[in-house]
């Protein structure tokens, strides 16, 4: 494409030479220029993009995006905000991809994940050619690529959605988290649906106040656009969380509720929560259905009647729906249990907020015949009001909770673990900073019909200490501690 062509979506901005180059890719990163490239330059919060504009040129960068003009010999777009640029420029760079498929957005403090991959199943089981982007994996049909982001920069998210396109991808169902809306990510991103699932306390660190937070995450249903235009828009908010009032306000789009305690368009009656799985009956414009499901406690019918909700604005049938989602066992290192012959249970759950270990302790509580160990430590670089209050919580409804290293980063282990426990009134805690000791502390003192929930991780399969990235999957230690125990005894 030429770069003037490309350029023309922009209204504003200037260009310091007349060349009009063929653009071939369009990159953010230096190390990834290629001959007639446009490299974009972003100042980052670690480095400045900017620098890196005379390495991208030595590597054939054709044209370069900026906020500043820059000593090159090649054209330079200078623009007021590159990253809103960056989004424009790359949505017409892949031919706005997403305006060809359908894009479900998900964003809420908790169930995004676990949401995401319900709607995708029904959407797969009902034939469909689906894409996903989020936290454990961006799918493409049957090809994943790792993720560096929950929700990547806009220019990674267009390819990725260019790509969708080409493979006959006909929905993309997408994790937005609350740092992309704010930082610009998904502008440029033609949604059909937007779903919010709750708002609870996270990323503080980040966001500052709850205000500002909520804020953010409104910005997906501000962005989502009139029903009357395109396909048909619809907002799905939670009737249960507050938040949602300011959600309904801020989108000029349909909106849909789900909930179960207050009046909402899709509701949950006859709920019954068991250890082995949850069942109620769902009841929707769309008719009556009983549904009998394998996860795991009360979040999961809300984010079922999220998944519900979404799958019926895709013209599925309730009765299809009910079929793919009973068939689901569970989601990735979402209360995910190891079973290695042992007489007690283990339960890896990627609990990292307050709201969540408590959601997944109650449910635990509930079905516990004997004693609740939970081991679970709060992330390095992360929002720091979490920690006493993520702490209090494994307190009050454990039976003995088990403090110890999350992904400290750049932070001191046994800081993070003072943050915690300056939250704990009782007794009931030990701290062992090393998580493959404290899962093993656990294995050893837990007896027959005794639950260990191991909190905070999930899915990960490594541990950042400092700069480091180690290898560390909580359920192959929980398996081997488990071994261990049975081999001394
Ligand atoms: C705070 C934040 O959001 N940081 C994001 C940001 O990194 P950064 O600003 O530090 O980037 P930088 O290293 O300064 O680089 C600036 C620019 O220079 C370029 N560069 C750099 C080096 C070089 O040699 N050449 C070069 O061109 C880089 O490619 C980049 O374009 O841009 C990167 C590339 O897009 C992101 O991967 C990175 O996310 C980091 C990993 C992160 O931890 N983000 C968290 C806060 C986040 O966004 N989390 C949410 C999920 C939250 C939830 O689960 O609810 C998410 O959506 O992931
Ligand atoms: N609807 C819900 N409400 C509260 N807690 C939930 C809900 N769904 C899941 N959880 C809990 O939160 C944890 C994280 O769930 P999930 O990974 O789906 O959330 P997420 O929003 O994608 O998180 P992240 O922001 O890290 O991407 C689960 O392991 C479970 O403990
Ligand atoms: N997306 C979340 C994941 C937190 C997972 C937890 N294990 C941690 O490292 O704090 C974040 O980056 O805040
Ligand atoms: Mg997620």
């Amino acid at each position: 494409m030429l770069l003037n062509d490309l350029c023309s979506s922009l209204i504003s901005y200037t260009k310091t030479a007349r060349e009009n180059p063929d653009i071939t890719s369009m990159e953010m990163d230096s190390r990834k220029v290629t001959p007639g490239s446009l490299f974009v330059c972003i100042k980052g919060y670690t480095v400045d993009g900017h620098e890196y504009a005379g390495e991208a040129v030595k590597k054939g960068a054709a044209a370069l995006l900026a906020e500043r003009e820059l000593d090159v010999n090649v054209p330079v777009i200078v623009v007021r905000d590159v990253k809103r640029a960056m989004a424009v420029l790359s949505s017409v760079f892949y031919n706005h991809p997403t305006r060809k498929m359908r894009l479900i957005g998900i964003t809420g403090t908790n169930g995004k994940t676990t949401t995401t991959h319900l709607i995708d199943h029904v959407l797969k089981d009902s034939g469909q050619h689906t894409g996903m982007v989020g936290t454990l994996y961006t799918k493409i049909g049957e090809e994943t690529i790792e993720n560096k982001n929950t929700t990547p920069e806009s220019l990674v998210l267009q390819q990725t959605f260019g790509k969708m396109v080409s493979q006959n991808i006909e929905t993309c169902t997408m994790e937005v988290s609350s740092h992309a809306l704010d930082l610009g990510r998904v502008r440029g991103c033609d949604f059909d649906i937007a779903v919010f699932t709750n708002l609870t306390k996270d990323h503080l660190d980040y966001h500052e106040t709850m205000e500002a937070y909520k804020q953010a995450k409104g910005l997906l249903f501000a962005q989502l656009g009139n029903h009357y235009e395109g396909r048909g828009k619809t907002a799905v908010l939670n009737a249960d969380d507050p938040a949602s009032s300011l959600y309904e306000r801020m989108t000029s789009a349909q909106v849909l509720t789900y909930g179960i305690k207050n009046e909402s368009d899709i509701k949950a009656e006859n709920i019954a929560i068991r250890p082995w799985g949850t069942s109620f009956e769902a009841v929707t414009p769309w008719g009556k259905e009983t549904f009998s499901l394998k996860l795991i406690g009360m979040f999961s019918v809300y984010n079922a009647l999220a998944a519900i909700t979404a799958s019926l604005l895709s013209n599925i049938s309730l009765a299809d729906i009910k079929r793919s989602l009973e068939a689901i066992e569970g989601v990735d290192g979402r209360f995910e249990t190891v079973d290695a012959g042992q007489d007690f249970t283990v339960v890896v759950d990627y609990a990292h907020t307050p709201d969540s270990l408590e959601n997944v302790l109650k449910t635990v509580k509930e079905m516990a015949e004997k004693n609740i160990y939970v081991i679970v430590g709060c992330g390095g670089d992360r929002d720091k009001t979490k920690r006493p209050e993520m702490a209090a919580i494994a307190s009050e409804f454990a039976d003995t909770a088990i403090f110890t290293s999350d992904n400290p980063r750049s932070e001191d282990p046994k800081a993070i673990l003072e943050d915690m426990v300056k939250g704990v009134e009782k007794s009931n805690y030990t701290v062992i900073e090393s998580r493959k000791e404290a899962i093993e502390h656990a294995v050893h003192s837990a007896a027959a019909k005794d639950i260990i929930v191991i909190a905070g991780k999930g899915h990960e399969t490594y541990q950042i200490i400092g700069s480091e990235v180690l290898t560390f999957d909580d359920r192959e230690e929980a398996r081997k501690a488990i071994k261990k125990i049975k081999a001394d005894r």
